[in-house]
């Protein structure tokens, strides 16, 4: 692996990593599906919050947490190969909250009385909020300003026997006595149903009286404090003359990341972009437009198009595509940088290039570091990880703490145009993934088309943004149709739209008849070549969003 330029855990490397600068609740992960839902709603409250494996050993942190959370997890606390935090987070002094198998974690911590139940909780329930006053009133602080009724969403099997050692009962439901519970004398608080899901209603309410009120974090986790922290950490890790190579494909992550080095280094970064011929109608010269004469940013455009199609011509099986696309980018990625970098040795105002950007994102950080094992492979995903370790060359990752929504929200800060900030993901294999079977220019071209007018009226019945991710894409084959009297024997042209939050699940979008009339219309009418359209409705599990 490439060196890092910080890992979550602390590095040598950042001078200053967020969790040194803004006050950071802590989240132990004991594999709950819902886990890193429980960061994301501490930073809709401006908290900043990271979230570690629940096997993290304390005295290798680094860093002391605001609080911490326990999640929940799919385990029972009793059974022997069942994950147990570091006993070390009780001499931490800080609050903690125990979700779930956080709150058995917390019971068994203190007495070992977690059992099977003889029922399980799944779904809503009804919380009964129980109040104590006098010298005991403040465990009441988790459910401060709450009615004393509250919707709540369960799912757990296991049960607490008895309450735990100097602990009482806040809360309970009518299957859960236990289903709330505080520390009499510690700030240590336990709950058996979800609040990080919206299916509980007031759960915000919740994690905000604990991160808040409880642990005292400042809600200082804004866009603007974060990018100007960010400028600042870069030029550090850079230096005076160093400079940064980057690969900038025009989506999203790419595009805030480009922005971001170019403020904090300005020419000193060179962006790199590869039209491999199979990318939408155009991108290539808007990609550079936005990107020069918009944002400023340093960017070369380097036309292998005739090269990459010449390489995929009859190749028809999907990892093969996606391995020449992959491998065939990394080359003319490094030709490219072997240039740029004998420019730079002339230049008389830098430095060697020794930094590579990448785009990497929280959930890549949350799933490389997560408690679950490593997931099987259903596609080869395209990147550039290999080229800065070929090149010698460090990793800079800007974007590493943040989820698809806060990089939507730097780039609006950074002043990048809305178009921009919202555009679907688009995978680096492009068109080549959307083609089953061999890809031609022919059918690139007939992709390309069908994919402008799709967008196109999208965009125009305003639900672009309801949409998560739209295209186009071709089927193998060919089919009958007629036009003007005569016998086509065309392409066939299959239209794909989701909504999803992750892209690990996705659902089709339920455009209305006379929406779908409109666009296999004009398909017909406008594109040549195509017999037939179809619709393609089946969700993610079982099929995945792109074809192939
Ligand atoms: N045609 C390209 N030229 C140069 N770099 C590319 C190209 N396509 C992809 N990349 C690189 O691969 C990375 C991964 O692509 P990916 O599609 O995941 O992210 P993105 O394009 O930045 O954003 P989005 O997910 O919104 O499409 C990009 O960030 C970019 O560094
Ligand atoms: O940069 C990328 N390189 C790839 O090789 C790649 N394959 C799929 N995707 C994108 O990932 C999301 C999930 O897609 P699938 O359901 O098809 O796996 C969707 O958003 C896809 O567009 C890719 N992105
Ligand atoms: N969702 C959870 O954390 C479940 C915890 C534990 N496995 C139970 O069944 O009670
Ligand atoms: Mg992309």
């Amino acid at each position: 692996m490439a060196q890092t330029d910080g890992v979550v855990n602390g590095d040598a490397n950042d001078p200053a990593p967020p969790h040194t600068i803004f006050d950071t609740i802590l989240v132990l992960d004991f594999g709950s599906q819902y886990t890193h839902l429980i960061t994301r709603r501490l930073r809709e409250l401006s908290i900043y919050s990271e979230m570690l494996p629940c096997t993290q050993r304390l005295s290798e942190l680094g860093w002391k947490p605001k609080g911490v959370i326990l999640s929940g997890g799919p385990y029972s606390v009793y059974a022997e190969d069942a994950p147990h935090v570091d006993p070390e987070v009780f001499n931490l002094d800080v609050p903690i909250l125990g979700i779930c198998y956080g709150l058995q974690e917390l019971a068994w911590n203190h007495g070992k009385n977690v059992l099977a139940g003889d029922k399980r909780e799944y779904g809503h329930s009804g919380l009964k909020i129980q109040r104590h006053s006098g010298k005991q009133a403040h465990v009441d602080r988790l459910f401060e300003g709450l009615h004393d009724d509250m919707e709540v969403w369960m799912s757990h099997g296991d049960k607490l026997s008895h309450m735990p050692d100097g602990f009482l009962t806040v809360a309970t439901t009518p299957n859960s006595p236990y289903a709330g519970i505080a520390h009499e004398e510690k700030e240590y608080y336990g709950i058996q149903f979800h609040p990080e899901v919206t299916h509980t209603p007031q759960g915000k309410e919740v994690i905000e009286n604990f991160a808040v009120k409880i642990c005292k974090a400042k809600q200082d986790w804004t866009m603007e404090a974060f990018v100007d922290k960010e400028i600042a950490r870069i030029r550090k890790l850079v230096g005076e003359e160093g400079q940064v190579l980057g690969a900038v494909s025009g989506g999203v992550d790419s595009t805030v990341a480009a922005k971001l080095m170019h403020e904090a280094i300005g020419d000193r970064f060179h962006a790199v972009m590869v039209d491999n011929g199979v990318m939408r109608q155009d991108e290539a010269k808007q990609v550079k437009e936005t990107l020069t004469k918009g944002l400023g940013v340093n960017l070369t455009v380097v036309d292998a198009s005739e090269r990459f199609l010449g390489l995929l011509k009859g190749v028809s099986d999907p990892e093969k595509k996606r391995k020449i696309i992959g491998n065939t980018f990394i080359e003319i990625f490094e030709e490219e940088a072997k240039k740029i970098a004998k420019e730079a040795e002339n230049s008389p105002r830098a430095g060697p290039i020794n930094f590579f950007l990448q785009g990497t994102l929280y959930p890549d950080v949350i799933e490389s570091i997560s408690f679950k094992g490593p997931s099987q492979t259903i596609k080869t995903h395209h990147n550039v990880g290999g080229l800065p370790e070929k090149m010698n060359l460090k990793l800079i990752e800007p974007l590493r703490e943040l989820f698809k929504d806060e990089v939507r929200a730097m780039g609006t800060n950074l002043g990048i145009p809305s178009d921009l900030v919202w555009r679907h993901p688009f995978p680096g294999p492009g068109i080549a993934i959307r083609i089953i079977g061999e890809v031609t220019p022919d059918k690139v071209r007939i992709v390309q088309e069908a994919d402008k007018i799709f967008i196109e009226e999208i965009r125009n019945a305003g639900l672009y943004r309801d949409i998560s991710q739209a295209f186009a894409a071709l089927m193998d084959g060919k089919s009958v149709g007629v036009v003007g009297d005569q016998r086509l024997h065309g392409h066939i042209i299959a239209l794909r739209a989701v909504v999803t939050t992750d892209f690990m699940t996705a659902n089709y979008y339920r455009f209305d008849y006379d929406f779908m009339d409109k666009v296999i219309n004009r398909i017909g009418n406008e594109v040549h070549g195509v017999a037939r359209v179809l619709y393609e409705m089946t969700s993610k599990p079982p099929s995945t969003i792109e074809f192939e």
